[in-house]
């Protein structure tokens, strides 16, 4: 068991509201689809060389839809000042994601910036590299535990990867987080059973190539979602 006394964060019961960001949108559309199922977060990729890349203004004028109904996520790898300043100014996120190899120095600094709650993305293969989230406990407001790159990968996210989830059973309750890493609607049954995570999110499993998102596999995860929540009950 990983214990991490001091991380005092508002964390849901795990038993009661499930968060789920569906990331990578690009259109108005699949935003709609996202927010019609329920999305607690939307997110937008700025990662040059994502194929869900979005221009930070556009992100703004898709973001306005989800106001008052989800909660928008500016998606960055170790960018700098500069990018940040133009994401802050132009989309207006609620939350930032880092998901590079930001350290706890420039998470602190980030969030001192901007004023902004910050997820901050760790790479997860086996149970040891949980002990990663140590240096950020008092800095994060919330973690996202992805599956590491495959070699070779340009993306540090977004890869469709799923770790093996059963590593985050020995993980403290007290600890917020969102799983992420090739989630689709045929495994997250047994993502939820075996993780019991406070949030989720979801990429490539909702898309039907790289970067295009499908409205109806939107729909299809969050029909999957509810029927396993649905089943953990009875
Ligand atoms: O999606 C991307 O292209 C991306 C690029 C750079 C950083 C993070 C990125 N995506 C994040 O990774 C998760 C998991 O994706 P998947 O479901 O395995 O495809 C995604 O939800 C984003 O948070």
């Amino acid at each position: 068991m990983l214990f991490l006394d001091s991380f005092a964060v508002s964390c849901q019961s795990r038993a009661m509201a499930l968060d789920i960001k569906i990331c990578g949108l690009k259109t108005d559309k699949t935003l709609a689809a996202a927010l019609a199922g329920g999305a607690s977060h939307v997110g937008f990729i700025f990662f040059a060389k994502s194929p869900r890349y979005v221009e930070p203004a556009e992100a703004g004028r898709l973001r306005e839809a989800a106001i008052g109904k989800a909660k928008a996520v500016a998606v960055t790898a170790d960018a700098g000042d500069a990018f940040l300043d133009e994401i802050v100014e132009k989309m207006h996120p609620d939350m930032l994601q880092l998901h590079g190899s930001e350290t706890p120095e420039r998470v602190t600094e980030i969030k001192a910036r901007y004023g902004l709650p910050v997820m901050k993305a760790l790479p997860v293969s086996e149970a040891v590299d949980l002990e990663r989230i140590r240096p950020f406990v008092g800095i994060a407001d919330r973690f996202l535990f992805d599956a590491k790159p495959p070699k070779g990968s340009e993306l540090p996210g977004g890869n469709g990867i799923a770790f093996d989830w059963r590593v985050l059973a020995g993980l403290d309750a007290g600890v917020d987080y969102m799983l992420s890493g090739g989630l689709n609607a045929a495994n997250i049954g047994d993502a939820l059973r075996l993780a019991d995570p406070p949030g989720l999110d979801i990429s490539s499993g909702v898309e039907s190539a790289p970067g295009v998102k499908d409205p109806a596999l939107i729909e299809q995860f969050f029909r999957a979602v509810r029927a396993a929540r649905d089943t953990s009950a009875a």
